[in-house]
């Protein structure tokens, strides 16, 4: 896709060195001299960005942003001010800029900062698309997904569900195989019936089969009354073996008995029952190697396994992260004193990068309680809980020298050198003196870093963190 920026200056050598240093990245960059001009543009086609200059006649760059943000053009702008000037770097931000550069503009941090302001936009607009979609089609039955993994599970769901055979879904805790088994029986004609499921590793033997086959009035102690068992009360419906990777060998045996009769025995009872149950079973065991193991019966495995749906984890497929968190926002949004609208663009890189071993569940659980904990209409970062975006220990600033300038307005020059060197030392210090780490820390540059090092006169080797063991 093409890059394109505006920029919007009234000096022309300002238009020129901006022009220079960005097409040299690739960006397609016009230009405009004044406020007006570059609204009839940016009407006109589409730019992913615009930077202008603040000063100039008839509209300034204020009025521009401000029209832009009012007619919610989708743009990023970045705002170029005068050096030094943070109170009005901090206005605009206000007003709705991405960022802002002090003039005269340091290649290396206009490159960045565009660079990175491109990326929050494009994340923006997707997370915007992804809102629209979750009012439209990317979902089956209580379940939404935009992979293309998912979508090919949803294909066999739709194909598979209205057969009579057995099914085995695998996937890991979390993944989603009981809302899969309850579509699997909401698209069968046996939706009339009950869908009933039961978790088998929780149960020993003699609970497991009195659970699964009942039992009749008297047939051990404590057996006060007659139990009907959830085969029975699956008659005419489903029955979702949860974890059946983990019942023991006399229960596969009884199982597979039952599988190859279609009847069942109460216990204690004499007479078999027919039963017209469709089974699904799930698992988060790979079960043809607990087969290979010898602890699960081959016979009863290839009975089960007339079709395998295979459930990825969440981490192979992250492009579903920003949607089911939308989904889970509006979820238990009715539980929160302020609705909750969105993710800030460091609370969604954090559920980018975490590795839900929890899978699904855990970003529900996540998402839920940020739902509960977030003060606006916005969640944050540390919203979220610990594992999901683990907190720094050090006492760092903040992610990026640029906030110090943003947040601090009533710095003075001075001052700022004295919290730029402070700030350095403790970055080094984090990251044991490895410009390259501080370089991402700071959204600099590295040559920029080792620059300021040497004008702080900072030491790399000092902050070397000794090596363990
Ligand atoms: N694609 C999805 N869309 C919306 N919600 C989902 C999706 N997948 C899973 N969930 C939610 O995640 C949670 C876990 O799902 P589910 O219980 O079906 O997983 P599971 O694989 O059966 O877990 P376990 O193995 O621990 O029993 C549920 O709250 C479910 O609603």
């Amino acid at each position: 896709m093409t890059r394109r920026i505006l920029t919007v200056d009234d000096q022309k050598i300002t238009r020129d060195h901006l022009r220079q240093i960005l097409e040299t990245e690739g960006y397609e960059v016009e230009a405009a001299a004044d406020g007006v001009t570059a609204l009839e543009m940016l009407r006109e086609k589409t730019f992913q960005l615009v930077i202008t200059d603040l000063r100039m006649p008839d509209m300034s760059g204020f009025e521009l942003l401000s029209t832009l943000r009012k007619e919610r053009v989708p743009v990023g702008v970045i705002v170029l001010t005068a050096y030094g000037d943070t109170s009005e770097a901090l206005r605009t931000m206000k007003a709705g800029a991405d960022d802002f550069l002090s003039k005269p503009c340091d290649a290396d941090h206009l490159r960045l900062v565009v660079a990175r302001t491109i990326e929050r936009r494009r994340l923006f607009d997707e997370l915007s698309q992804l809102r629209n979609q979750l009012r439209g089609s990317y979902s089956f039955h209580t379940m939404v997904s935009q992979s293309a993994k998912m979508r090919k599970v949803f294909d066999l769901i739709q194909h598979v569900g209205p057969l009579d055979s057995t099914i085995l879904i695998h996937g890991e805790t979390g993944t989603g195989k009981e809302l899969v088994a309850q579509a699997l029986h909401a698209v069968n004609t046996r939706r009339k019936g009950s869908f009933v499921a039961l978790n088998c590793a929780v149960l020993n033997d003699s609970l497991l089969e009195s659970e699964l086959f009942g039992h009749e009035r008297g047939s051990f102690t404590g057996a006060e009354k007659r139990k009907i068992g959830r085969f029975e009360k699956a008659d005419g419906g489903t029955l979702l073996l949860d974890e059946i990777g983990d019942i023991s060998p006399a229960m596969q045996a009884k199982l597979l008995r039952v599988l190859q009769s279609g009847t069942i025995e109460r216990v204690g009872g004499t007479d078999p029952i027919k039963v017209d149950v469709r089974i699904i079973a799930a698992t988060h065991k790979r079960l043809e190697d607990e087969v290979r193991a010898g602890r699960f019966r081959a016979d009863l495995y290839y009975r089960l396994k007339v079709i395998l749906i295979d459930l990825p984890p969440l981490r192979d497929r992250k492009e579903d992260i920003p949607l089911l968190a939308l989904n889970f926002v509006e979820k238990h949004n009715s539980a929160a004193a302020t609705p909750v609208a969105e993710f800030d663009w460091a609370a969604m890189q954090a559920l980018l990068q975490h590795q839900w071993p929890g899978n699904v569940r855990e970003l529900e659980n996540a998402v839920k309680s940020a739902v509960a904990l977030a003060e606006g209409s916005v969640i944050h970062r540390d919203d979220l809980p610990e594992t999901v975006a683990p907190r720094s220990t050090s006492r760092l600033p903040g992610p990026s020298l640029i906030d110090i300038e943003t947040h601090l307005p009533e710095l003075t020059e001075d001052l700022i050198g004295q919290v730029e060197r402070e700030y350095f030392q403790r970055v080094l210090a984090e990251y044991g003196g490895n410009v390259a780490r501080c370089a991402r820390h700071s959204g600099l540059s590295r040559r920029s870093v080792t620059q300021k090092l040497q004008k702080y006169s900072l030491e790399r080797a000092t902050f070397k963190k000794p090596r363990v063991g």
